[in-house]
């Protein structure tokens, strides 16, 4: 059966988990990988699993983890889980996963869901809905937020004005700024979150498609864009924010202690 007679017939498939830590964090900057930083006593990895496991759609999960990983298994999850070797960049890892589940017997209209171990945060509503939105898509659907802050497209250059008479105007002389090129339309201009939930036989499509152009990505909804292949967009939540930088662990922090006692 094709993708899109099961997708009219209405039958529900089976959702494969898959959460990607196989990432260093070179832009958080720590000593050991940032999946394996601990905030309220657990792991952003092991926070990652039990958002998972909090949604009635899943009851297992696939970590896709580094060669050299030896601190993943050593952990307690609230899921059963598979663990697979990831790739160098993250479209490789999740690839990885995806032959791991094929090789595990998963079927092509089934859906795969796809998670960074670096959004603990992610709220179980948002799960679920991104998984309903997947479901009545030929493709896939993905989290997202609108993009809240006046946008800016810049320019680098030197400062060269002849006429500059202050010492602060003097001093930056010579040296490359950011400037203000424009201000772009926002109104359609969205955040890629995850989870990010895909078609299985198409998501392979699509990356072995990247691969075989060499193509730069950053998530796997891009891998559908190269193909002009349609991917909703699910508004997700604020609070489902990434560990990138060294001052997300502030945010996220305070994030996880407000969700904690809400619960
Ligand atoms: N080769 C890679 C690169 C990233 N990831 C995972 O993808 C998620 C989101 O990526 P990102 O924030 O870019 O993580 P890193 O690549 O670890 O960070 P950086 O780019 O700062 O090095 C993370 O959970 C990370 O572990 C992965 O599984 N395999
Ligand atoms: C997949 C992702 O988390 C969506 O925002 C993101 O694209 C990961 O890579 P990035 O380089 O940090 O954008």
């Amino acid at each position: 059966m094709s993708i899109n007679q099961n997708h009219l017939m209405n039958t529900t498939p089976h959702i494969h988990a898959m959460i990607v830590a196989a990432g260093r964090g070179s832009r958080f900057g720590a000593s050991i990988a940032k999946q394996y930083t601990k905030l309220q006593g657990q792991t952003l990895l092991q926070h990652s699993v039990a958002r998972l496991a909090s949604s009635r759609y899943i009851d297992q999960c696939l970590l896709v983890i580094a060669k050299d990983d030896h601190t993943a298994q050593t952990l307690n999850f609230a899921l059963p889980i598979e663990y697979t070797s990831g790739g160098a960049e993250r479209w490789q890892s999740v690839q990885a996963g995806v032959e791991a589940l094929i090789r595990a017997g998963a079927h092509d209209s089934d859906l795969v869901l796809i998670h960074d171990a670096a959004r603990p945060a992610v709220p179980q509503q948002d799960i679920d809905k991104v998984i309903k939105a997947a479901l009545q898509e030929p493709y896939g659907a993905i989290l997202a937020t609108p993009v809240a802050d006046t946008l800016k497209q810049s320019y680098t250059a030197s400062y060269k004005h002849a006429s500059a008479v202050s010492e602060a105007i003097n001093s930056a002389k010579g040296k490359q700024h950011s400037y203000v090129e424009r201000t772009l339309e926002r109104s359609n201009m969205w955040q890629a979150q995850t989870p990010q939930v895909f078609r299985l036989a198409k998501l392979r499509e699509v990356l072995a498609y990247v691969e075989e152009h060499d193509l730069a990505i950053t998530d796997e909804a891009s891998a559908f864009e190269y193909l002009a292949l349609p991917i909703r967009l699910v508004v997700g939540n604020r609070q489902n924010i990434k560990l990138t930088y060294p001052d997300d662990a502030i945010l996220l922090t305070a994030i996880l202690n407000a969700q904690s006692q809400l619960s």
